[in-house]
């Protein structure tokens, strides 16, 4: 950790007047140990209890503990961070670590401590078991002190406002957030403001929208902590394994006024840059809680842009469609990457965060998207461009976080070092992208006109020239990790440092030439200088030679066969040395942090460059990416009804997996259903994946995995995929199942793409196969979303006779001596089986079971379905290599999109799968009648339930 400490120039921060910040804990702070919480934070009951006889250090630390009611309190003393008493016991057990005591006049008090040089993985420890943390540090110099050393909270970490590099994922983003409600007069509206920091890097994001808005938008900044003010709504993470800590922070801080003042010190007029109240009062907030959490030191000088945003401006993919698509995380679809892994060949932490960023909230303007691809198109090209790009950028270090550190002033002199490796890339950059080293082979690229896209870039590379040279005249080239022990600014940069360098080296010049000195003068040839750190220099003399000893040398030390002296002169020399050492130290620490100042004060043009090398790197990553994967450049079309056009489409992730990926073609015109169907394990919910990946892809920038695709632009991609429970959310499978669908039902419009995978699996069939159907006829007749739809409810097949934009399409497979295959190929028309007796059987499913199986759906069937049929509808490949049952249910299988259901299809339409009659047509008329996207998931499971009862009773 590059936190200054022990140092008398050391800026002494205030003790933090806010006494009290934080609301009392209560209940909804979230993964943080109840049992201990009152205990441990703040100032522990077996301190207070002893609060009178304290001694003065105790006392100190009581003090400190005080103020910070919700943070447990680490107190430096020398060389360890300590607790006592309960917070004591606390971090024993968290960070397992021995629990001692310390015993004074006043009693004994547990004791536990980690070693403040490395204190990183148990600050993790600490984090991850759901503490804040406040370091009280010394912050006077320990010998210097008269008395007690001065300490004081010099930072609280907490999950949302880690800046500590060892604590921090390289290249990735770590905001804290707060939401706040607006002044209903202020905001009539009701919308609620979102204000994000990355306290890391200094970047800062608002907006403001209605609760569902920003509930959406939270799961896409995915904060690491959450503030609350009052009257905020709770938030709850969709994902409660991925979720954020959340609390109520003092309410003061949202107050109007006192929002309006914070922000005034980040820009001019603030009342009058942000729409809406709550937007001001969030934004206000956030910042006030980042400054208590570096020391209340003052607005944080590299927050230099408040960016306000609109959801809306970026293709909207709410947390279902990330975890659906596996774009951050995998969920075990075939492979054990995700889309970002996929695509994540960036060179350094910059392009790494860029990426993430993209991915999260790709673009919804044409010209934007055209353009990143144009961009991507010339580095794809110019491949020595390319590799000549990325290996400058892989000695980039990570600017953003490091320019938060200087403005902070916690950056030592190894991070200026690397801000000068990476400002000493730039020219080198700039030189490549000008196609300057291109050899002969290339020459015609290197005259092609560079894409403005690139040309923009490579104006935007700021050379700093006077930060790098600066820096490289003080700095020293490989300086040690301590800013205050001298070694840091080099020789010729400061005159007074020099002389006193100067002054120390002579000095010992003249120790080092003593020894001869001595020698000749007393003729006691074993006579030796040395120097130890207690009693400094002296002159040694063997007692055998004792009676040599001139007059002016002093006894200093008696060892068992020898004297050791000084000389006035030594001692002279000695204090000389020793003065001039420690004056220049201190110089040099002088020097460091005012070199660090001048820096800092370039903080804004600093950001501005690690932009323009993020975006170069994100840019150069899917170039490499689209050369490597082989991707094409989608031809984006502005044009409202435009559809989907994929020529062998495949998953970006799965074909990674696979050996043997089969493209397939997608044609979906604007506002049409494609009902997909086929046996399991055959592709279907790959198949879907890769055309919404697609749309993603081309609309971050990227190429795609195809071999040609046009697309038009999306404004919001829905999921509703997989039936897994969120016990944690205390949502049963079908109650998550219907929530997602009416989200679908109620936003959805001719600009999303919607992707239902086996809607209505997670009840029983017969219901299930309505609310599908219902659904998918909504969705065609009043939403008009272009829909991919795969399901098991082959009956949904006959929609394509009825509704003019659905159409088939199913995948097959073949068996060959009993082995199925799947061809992964997705043909027109519908499939007319699920085929599960078979997959269970390959999957291993003991055979009594798959024959008991076999039997029971052969009892259900029409006698002409599976009777006739044992292979189960699957078909012949087209080598037509399997027997004649297979090939005859292969024409079955390939119907055309408006073939009308056959025989069997329709009887078993008529039945559930256990075997009940079917429906009454007046109860099969009401189900049908229920308007979905009106409809609440409680009201819909309350339907469902009358529905069951009038069945049973024989309705
Ligand atoms: N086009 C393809 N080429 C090669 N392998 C594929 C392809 N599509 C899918 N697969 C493989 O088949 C597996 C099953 O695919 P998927 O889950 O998409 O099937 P499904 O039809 O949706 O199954 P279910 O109906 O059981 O959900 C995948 O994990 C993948 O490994």
């Amino acid at each position: 950790m590059a936190v200054e400490r022990s140092v008398s120039a050391v800026a002494v921060s205030e003790v933090p007047t806010a006494s009290a910040r934080f609301m009392p804990a209560g209940d909804r702070i979230r993964g943080m140990p109840t049992a201990d919480r009152e205990t441990v934070t703040g100032l522990p009951p077996g301190i207070a209890a002893a609060r009178e006889e304290l001694t003065p250090m105790l006392s100190q630390y009581a003090d400190l503990c005080a103020p910070h009611e919700d943070a447990l309190v680490l107190f430096q003393v020398g060389d360890f961070y300590e607790a006592f008493c309960e917070a004591a016991t606390a971090v024993s057990r968290v960070c397992e670590v021995t629990l001692t005591e310390r015993s004074d006049s006043t009693g004994d008090y547990p004791m536990a401590g980690v070693p403040i040089d490395n204190a990183a993985p148990y600050l993790d420890s600490l984090l991850d078991a759901g503490y804040r943390v406040a370091l009280a540090d010394q912050v006077e110099d320990a010998d210097q002190a008269s008395g007690l050393v001065d300490r004081a909270v010099t930072e609280v970490i907490t999950p949302g406002t880690v800046v500590e590099d060892d604590l921090l994922e390289a290249g990735t983003t770590n905001y804290v957030a707060a939401v706040a409600a607006g002044e209903e007069e202020a905001d009539p509206d009701g919308s609620v403001g979102l204000a994000a920091v990355d306290v890391s890097t200094g970047e800062c994001l608002v907006t403001a929208g209605d609760r569902d808005a920003i509930a959406e938008e939270l799961d896409r900044v995915a904060p690491a902590e959450l503030i609350t003010g009052p009257a905020a709504p709770d938030f709850a993470p969709a994902d409660a394994e991925r979720g954020w800590t959340t609390h109520e922070y003092d309410a003061d801080v949202f107050d109007r006024c006192a929002a309006t003042e914070r922000l005034s010190a980040y820009l001019s007029a603030p009342e009058r840059r942000f729409d809406a109240d709550a937007e001001l009062r969030a934004a206000g907030a956030v910042l006030a809680y980042a400054e208590y959490t570096q020391g209340d030191d003052g607005p944080l000088s590299y927050v230099t842009r408040i960016r306000r945003y609109d959801p809306r401006d970026r293709l909207r993919l709410d947390a279902a469609a990330q975890r659906s698509l596996e774009l951050f995380e995998n969920r075990g679809l075939g492979a054990s990457d995700t889309l970002f892994d996929a695509l994540d060949e960036t060179n350094c932490a910059l392009g790494r965060r860029r990426l993430e960023r993209w991915l999260r909230r790709p673009l919804v303007d044409v010209e934007a998207i055209r353009s990143r691809h144009d961009a991507v198109g010339e580095l794809a090209d110019r491949s020595l461009v390319r590799e000549g790009v990325a290996e400058a950028l892989s000695t980039a270090y990570d600017l953003e976080r490091l320019v938060g550190r200087i403005s902070r002033g916690r950056a030592d002199a190894r991070d200026l070092r690397s801000l000068h490796a990476t400002l000493a890339v730039v020219p080198e950059l700039k030189a490549t992208l000008a196609g300057e080293e291109d050899t002969a082979s290339e020459a015609d690229d290197a005259d092609r006109p560079r894409t403005d896209h690139l040309r923009d870039l490579r104006d935007r590379l700021d050379e700093l020239v006077a930060v790098r040279e600066l820096i490289d005249e003080a700095i020293a080239v490989t300086p040690p990790p301590e800013i205050t022990e001298g070694g840091v600014i080099r020789d010729g940069f400061d005159d007074d440092l020099d002389a006193l360098r100067a002054t120390e080296r002579e000095g010992r010049e003249w120790v080092a030439d003593l020894e001869a000195t001595e020698r000749e003068r007393t003729g006691i040839d074993s006579l030796s200088v040395g120097h130890n750190q207690v009693h400094g220099y002296y002159i040694e003399v063997t007692d055998a030679n004792a009676d040599r000893v001139p007059d002016d040398y002093r006894r200093r030390q008696t060892l068992k066969n020898s004297e050791r002296y000084v000389t006035p002169e030594l001692k002279e020399r000695e204090e000389e040395i020793v003065a001039a050492a420690e004056r220049a130290d201190a110089m040099e620490y002088e020097r460091f942090v005012d070199v660090r100042e001048r820096v800092a004060a370039e903080t804004e043009r600093i950001q501005g460059l690690a932009e323009a090398l993020a975006e170069l790197d994100a840019l150069c990553s899917f170039a490499a990416v689209a050369v490597g994967g082989d991707y094409v450049r989608p031809e984006i079309v502005d044009d409202a009804d435009a559809g989907v056009e994929i020529e062998g489409g495949r998953h970006p992730v799965v074909e990674r997996g696979s050996g043997s990926f089969v493209p397939n073609d997608a044609s979906l015109p604007r506002g049409s259903i494609a009902v997909i169907t086929g046996p399991n394990m055959s592709g279907k919910s790959t198949y879907m994946r890769s055309v919404a990946l697609a749309v993603v892809l081309a609309q971050t920038g990227s190429f795609v995995p195809a071999q040609a695709a046009t697309l038009p632009v999306f404004d919001r991609l829905f999921t509703r995929v997989g039936a897994s429970d969120d016990i944690a959310g205390g949502q049963s499978t079908f109650m998550r199942e219907m929530s997602e669908l009416t989200e679908i039902l109620h936003d959805a419009g001719s600009d999303s793409l919607v992707l239902l995978d086996e809607v209505g699996r997670g009840t029983a069939t017969t219901d299930g196969r309505a609310i599908a159907r219902a659904a998918a006829e909504f969705i065609h007749d009043d939403l008009g979303a272009t829909t991919l739809f795969a399901t098991h409810y082959h009956e949904l097949t006959d929609l394509a006779a009825e509704r003019e934009r659905v159409f088939n399409l199913h995948f097959t497979a073949t068996r060959e001596d009993g082995d199925v295959t799947f061809l992964h190929r997705i043909v027109p028309g519908a499939s007319s089986s699920s085929y599960g007796v078979e997959v269970a059987e390959l999957a291993g499913v003991p055979a009594p079971v798959v024959e008991r199986s076999r039997s029971l759906v052969t009892e259900d069937d029409d006698p002409v379905g599976r009777d006739a049929d044992p292979a189960g509808g699957i078909v012949a490949d087209e080598s037509g290599a399997t027997g004649d049952d297979e090939a005859a249910r292969g024409a079955a299988d390939t119907a055309p999109d408006d073939a009308t259901p056959t025989a069997d299809t329709r009887d078993s339409d008529t039945r559930a799968d256990d075997g009940t009659p079917g429906l009454a047509p007046d109860l099969a008329a009401e189900l049908r009648d229920i308007d979905l996207a009106q409809t609440t998931p409680i009201e819909a499971l309350n339907a469902l339930h009358d529905l069951q009862s009038r069945i049973d009773d024989g309705e």
